[in-house]
């Protein structure tokens, strides 16, 4: 019901696919984040959802319906993607009841929404004298207004102060939890590694992963464990009859791949080498991200 279901979608601009046969789902109940370098096609997607542009082929579904056929659009999906959007003349609570009445959307819902991001208290200040984070607030008020079951939400911490990134990331999730379908793009890993469970991953308009942040993490990162050493060299030594290599990762800190902390831990103490720290390296998503990026470095820089 609230699933998007993308399939073969492509889109061409003159002699550039921005979008190149693309096939996807992205299902309810999961927060799932959306990247790729800049031009890889992500805006275009979501637009193409929202029926903002038309598929060269392919389609492009909620639900199983077009964004154009649903006759009360908003009561499906909610989408945030242009910040700057809301007219600056008008409140932002004139904004969302302008919203509301002209999508038969009940006004009650405006307070509701209003307090829901954050805003009752600039309720009724001109949009023009918002900040950036004022306005993606105002973005996510209006997305929410019509109660939908998916939501498309681009750049959504763009501009927030960190109160407003935690409060983002702590919405996300509720809403997920809720059973909606909620698809966030981002530059941000360290913020997308934080909020998403679920990947989809574009290279120039391609499909490069499309899986769980934890097998996306796995898959393109290699594990790593860090120590300080009173004898690097002996260390250096030791490794190296194991076919590891001791790197130098600076400030007096090790690092080598292919052994755990726990192995590498009895290993040193059989050889007597005092360790002063050892422990196993989380790798990140963005170690994960620029590992897939380089796999697939012919996808992944936008066309000049
Ligand atoms: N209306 C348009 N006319 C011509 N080319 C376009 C149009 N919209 C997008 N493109 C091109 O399509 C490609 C994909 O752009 P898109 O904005 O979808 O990428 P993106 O992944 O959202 O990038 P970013 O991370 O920078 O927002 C780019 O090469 C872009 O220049």
């Amino acid at each position: 019901m609230n699933e998007i279901e993308i399939r073969e979608l492509t889109r061409e601009y003159g002699t550039t696919r921005a979008v190149d046969h693309l096939t996807f789902d992205v299902l309810p109940g999961r927060v799932t984040g959306f990247l790729g370098p800049n031009g890889a096609g992500k805006s275009t997607t979501m637009r193409l959802l929202l029926g903002l542009d038309r598929p060269t082929s392919g389609t492009a579904t909620i639900g199983g319906h077009r964004y154009t056929d649903f006759t009360d659009p908003l009561y499906h999906v909610g989408a945030l993607l242009d910040a700057q959007a809301a007219h600056g003349g008008r409140t932002a609570r004139d904004h969302l009841l302008a919203l509301a009445v002209s999508n038969r959307i009940p006004t009650r819902r405006v307070d509701e929404v209003l307090e829901r991001a954050g805003m009752a208290a600039a309720a009724r200040r001109r949009v023009k004298t918002f900040s950036l984070g004022m306005r993606q607030r105002l973005g996510i008020a209006a997305a929410l207004l019509g109660d939908p079951g998916v939501l498309l939400l681009d750049e959504p911490t763009n501009g927030l102060d960190p109160e407003g990134i935690i409060w983002i990331r702590e919405l996300m999730r509720e809403l997920a939890t809720e059973g909606r379908t909620v698809l966030v793009s981002s530059h941000l890993m360290g913020e997308t590694a934080l909020l998403a469970d679920h990947l989809v991953v574009l290279g120039r308009g391609k499909l490069l992963a499309d899986m769980s942040m934890k097998d996306f993490i796995d898959a393109h990162s290699t594990a790593r464990t860090r120590m300080r050493t009173t004898d690097p060299i002996r260390l250096r030594a030791t490794l190296a009859r194991e076919g590891l290599e001791l790197v130098d990762a600076g400030d007096g800190v090790w690092t080598v791949e292919g052994i755990p902390a726990v192995q590498l831990g009895s290993l040193a103490a059989r050889e007597g080498i005092p360790m002063l720290e050892l422990a196993d390296e989380r790798p990140s998503l963005e170690q994960a991200y620029l590992g897939l990026t380089a796999e697939h470095a012919q996808f992944t820089s936008a066309r000049p």
